[in-house]
Order: C-alpha cells, then sequence, then structure tokens
C-alpha cells in the first residue's frame, strides 16, 4: 500500500525542485547540491535557497529578517491536530516521515514566509533516552509515571546512554526533512537544557512552581550536580549526532530557567549551558563537520543574567518578551567589547557579533491583526531602538505559539516580520 504521508513528501520534493529550476538561486546559496552520502558517511543535501538565518545567527547584516516561530509545528494549526488525531505523540516523534511531515507543515501553509524549519520533536525524548518514561496526557501534557524522587533513584537511570540507539530515529528525521526541504530552508535542530530537563524529571511533569526539583538543589546540591552533568553529556552527544544527521543551526531550551534565583541559576543552570556550547563546537571541529550556529534560550533568566549568556558561547542569545530590545542590544554588545559593529572586529569566539532573537509577548496572537501589525512595527523600530536594521537579528515570538491562536494570525505576523525589516533597512540604506 502507498503510504499517504510519503506520497505527500514526494510531490513537496518534485514542487521545490521545479521551484528551484524556474526561479534559481534567490537569497544566496550555502552547500554542494548533490544528496545522498559521500564515502566517510557523511550527508551531502541540496544546495540551500535561503539562509538568511544562517547569516543572521553568525552576527551579519541581512536585507531582512529572518523569522521563525517557537513551536510553529504544533496543535494550533489543523491539519497538525488532524494528524495527532490517529497518532500518538511520541509515535510521531518516533517515526521519521511523520516527523518529517510534521516539520514541513508550517512551512507548506506559510510558503516563503518562515525563514526555518525546526525538527518536530521533543525537549523530553532525552529523559526518555535516560531510562525514564514518559507519556504525554490529552489535556495534560507530560506526564512521568515514575518520577526521581530522591538522589537514589539516579540509579534507575541508564549510566551510559548511546544516543545513536535511543534517539537515532530522531537523527533519521532530521536527514529526511532535510532531504525534503530541498534547501528550501535551513534546519534547526534542538534539545531541552539540563535545568529545565533535570525539573521535569524531578517534578514528573509541568509544575506550577517546581518545588520538588527546588528542593533537591538546596537538599542535595551534589546530587543534582551530577544528574545536570550527566543530562548534559548526553546533550552533548545528542546536538553532535543532530549535525551529523543534517541540522544546520541548534537551539537549547532553558525553558524553566525563570525558575531560578539569580545564585542558583549561576550555579545550577549556566555552567551547563555554557559546557554544552564549547563542548558541541569542540566536538564537531574534531569530525570536521562545519560548525553550526547555537542559540540558547534561558527563559525568565535574562533580567538578571543576559550579560553572562551573552557570554557563554553561543551565537545567538533568544529573548523572551520581559526584555528590551534596545536595552538587551546595549548589555549584549558591552559583554562582549569589540563585538559591536562601530567597534570593529568581532569578540565572540567565533569571531563574530552575538546575535539576538525574539521577543514578542505569543499573546499579542490573540489580538486583532492590526494590533499585531503595530506590535512587530515596536519591536522592530520602537523609539528606544528596535531589533530593525541592525542586523544580528533573528525575529521570533518570547516563547512558544499556543494552542488557541488562529493560524492565519500568524500569517499577518509573518508578513508584520517581512514588510517593516525590509522598509527599515531601506530607510538604513537612504541615510
Ligand atoms: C518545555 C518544552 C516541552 N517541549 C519543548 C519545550 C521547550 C519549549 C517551550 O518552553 O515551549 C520543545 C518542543 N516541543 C515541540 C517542539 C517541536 C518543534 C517546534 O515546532 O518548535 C519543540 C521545540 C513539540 C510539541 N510538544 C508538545 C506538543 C503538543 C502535544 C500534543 O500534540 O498534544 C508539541 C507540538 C507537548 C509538550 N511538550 C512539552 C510540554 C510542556 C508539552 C505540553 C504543552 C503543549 O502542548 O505545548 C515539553
Amino acid at each position: 500500500m502507498v503510504n499517504p504521508i510519503l506520497t505527500h513528501l514526494n510531490s513537496f520534493t518534485a514542487r521545490k525542485g521545479a521551484e528551484n529550476e524556474s526561479h534559481g538561486s534567490h537569497e544566496g546559496a550555502a552547500e554542494s547540491s548533490s544528496t545522498g552520502t559521500n564515502a566517510s558517511g557523511a550527508h551531502h543535501f541540496p544546495g540551500m535557497r535561503n539562509d538568511l538565518i544562517l547569516r543572521a545567527a553568525r552576527g551579519q547584516q541581512t536585507e531582512r529578517a529572518p523569522v521563525w516561530v517557537m513551536r510553529q509545528a504544533g496543535r494550533y494549526l489543523p491539519e497538525f491536530r488532524k494528524l495527532r488525531e490517529s497518532h500518538d505523540f511520541f509515535t510521531c516523534c518516533r517515526t521519521p516521515s511523520l516527523a518529517t511531515e510534521i516539520t514541513l507543515q508550517p512551512i507548506r501553509r506559510y510558503s516563503g514566509l518562515l525563514d526555518a524549519a525546526i525538527i518536530f520533536s521533543d525537549i523530553l525524548v532525552i529523559p526518555q533516552a535516560m531510562g525514564l518514561t514518559v507519556e504525554m496526557l490529552p489535556s495534560k501534557g507530560p506526564h512521568f509515571p515514575a518520577p526521581l524522587e530522591t538522589p537514589k533513584d539516579v540509579a534507575r537511570l541508564h549510566k551510559r546512554v548511546d544516543v545513536h540507539k535511543e534517539l537515532g530515529y530522531v537523527f533519521d528525521a532530521i536527514t529526511m526533512t532535510r532531504r525534503e526541504l530541498a534547501g528550501e530552508v535551513p534546519l534547526i535542530g534542538f534539545c531541552g537544557a539540563p535545568w529545565t530537563l533535570m525539573a521535569y524529571m524531578i517534578e514528573g511533569g509541568g509544575s506550577k512552581g517546581f518545588e520538588k526539583a527546588k528542593r533537591w538543589l538546596y537538599d542535595y546540591p551534589e546530587e543534582s550536580k551530577e544528574l545536570l552533568q550527566r543530562i548534559a553529556d548526553v546533550c552533548v552527544d545528542f546536538l553532535v549526532g543532530q549535525v551529523k544527521a543534517g541540522a544546520q543551526l541548534l537551539q537549547v531550551f532553558d525553558s524553566w530557567a525563570g525558575e531560578l534565583s539569580p545564585a542558583h541559576f549561576r550555579t545550577f543552570s549556566l555552567p551547563y549551558l555554557r559546557s554544552i556550547a564549547s563542548s558541541v563546537k569542540d566536538r564537531l571541529a574534531c569530525s570536521s563537520t562545519q560548525c553550526v550556529p547555537m542559540i540558547c534560550f534561558a527563559k525568565g533568566a535574562l533580567g538578571h543574567s543576559l550579560s553572562d549568556v551573552a557570554k557563554a558561547g553561543y551565537d545567538v542569545v533568544a529573548l523572551d518578551w520581559t526584555v528590551e530590545p534596545a536595552q538587551a542590544r546595549k548589555v549584549v554588545d558591552a559583554a562582549m567589547p569589540g563585538s559591536a559593529p562601530s567597534k570593529g572586529a568581532g569578540a565572540n569566539e567565533a569571531g563574530h557579533r552575538v546575535a539576538l532573537q525574539g521577543n514578542m509577548d505569543p499573546s499579542v496572537l490573540y489580538a486583532s491583526k492590526e494590533a499585531i501589525e503595530v506590535e512587530v512595527e515596536k519591536m522592530l523600530r520602537s523609539r528606544k531602538g528596535g531589533f530593525g536594521g541592525e542586523g544580528a537579528y533573528i525575529a521570533n515570538l518570547g516563547h512558544g505559539i499556543t494552542p488557541g491562536v488562529d493560524p492565519e494570525h500568524l500569517r499577518a505576523y509573518l508578513k508584520a516580520i517581512h514588510r517593516y525589516s525590509r522598509e527599515i533597512n531601506a530607510e538604513r540604506g537612504d541615510d
């Protein structure tokens, strides 16, 4: 029997191929255009037709701000909900053809408006790979039937995690998606940050105050650090594997960083975020795979630690909506003296200005399309200094899009980003 999803995917590829021929390259090509695998086992993918996000992530000025949206494949899309009627959440994650199909849903729907795809998966695949059971309950979200209660329970985790064995399905989905994207936009890989994953592993699911996980930090600080390090080690292997499979950008989600006090953030989150960035980059250099830009999203921690996060070794700092664009740019440039274009040479380890990503409040998408446009213009052009025109900027929301949003409102947001960022760039050109 013909698999309807694969048939759909194949027709998508055929269509893209035709477009490629008729329009050629329009936003810069970055890679070779053969397909298949070379003698050393590295993948070759179709050449890129839009590499705006890769350039912005490397601190460059771009003709307009690239844009993608956290959780862009998700429950707000009717086509995702339809597919979920017949497939369990983690089955979607574990079946490369399904994960590929879901990853492509927003790319297809918002054709030409999104500048990146993010692989469909979840941050909780790492706790699963470490030996914990995680279920996705229909109206409750993630649920761990047997969470870690005391440090003794850490013995239940696998001593060594072979990511190829446990998470090879994510690598396969990435490779398949890269092929299907056929160079239309870059593909983002991701993982959860150690603190956020530890919080889920102890709480057993979502939580209002994360009291159980935070209690560990006070009662068992050394055991907490050991657990965080074990998670960080898996994160590194997992991210490196994703790049080898075809991911072109990586984001580390520390969604619950804001639950920690500044001191606890510096002790129990930041060191692991840092070591993930440096180990991934070291490992990729060792294996001579081109280094991909990395994005750090430490939600809720930037009010006290933006400058530390800017120095943590990432190419891009993702901002939530509680941070003022102009203020963020100043703090980040000051943290990396020499990285501001006016001061000459690049300053981070990668030799470029640290880029920013974000940061509209996702709730704005519930407001009218007119209000959405006003907020986008403010974000890009505020009198106090918006993100627009500065380069080194990737437009996004300040957190994931929520299930109740009308997909047409997201379209209004994406169109407004294109329109205002082009306008602002043109005005700068006129100066
Ligand atoms: C905290 C977190 C999780 N998962 C993730 C985070 C970090 C980002 C954030 O802070 O929002 C990351 C994630 N989860 C998902 C993606 C896919 C890629 C994307 O489109 O961004 C990504 C990047 C799919 C998903 N992950 C989940 C869904 C919905 C599940 C469903 O279909 O029922 C999707 C599309 C489930 C999930 N997974 C998680 C929760 C709390 C939930 C339930 C709440 C919700 O539905 O948003 C854990």
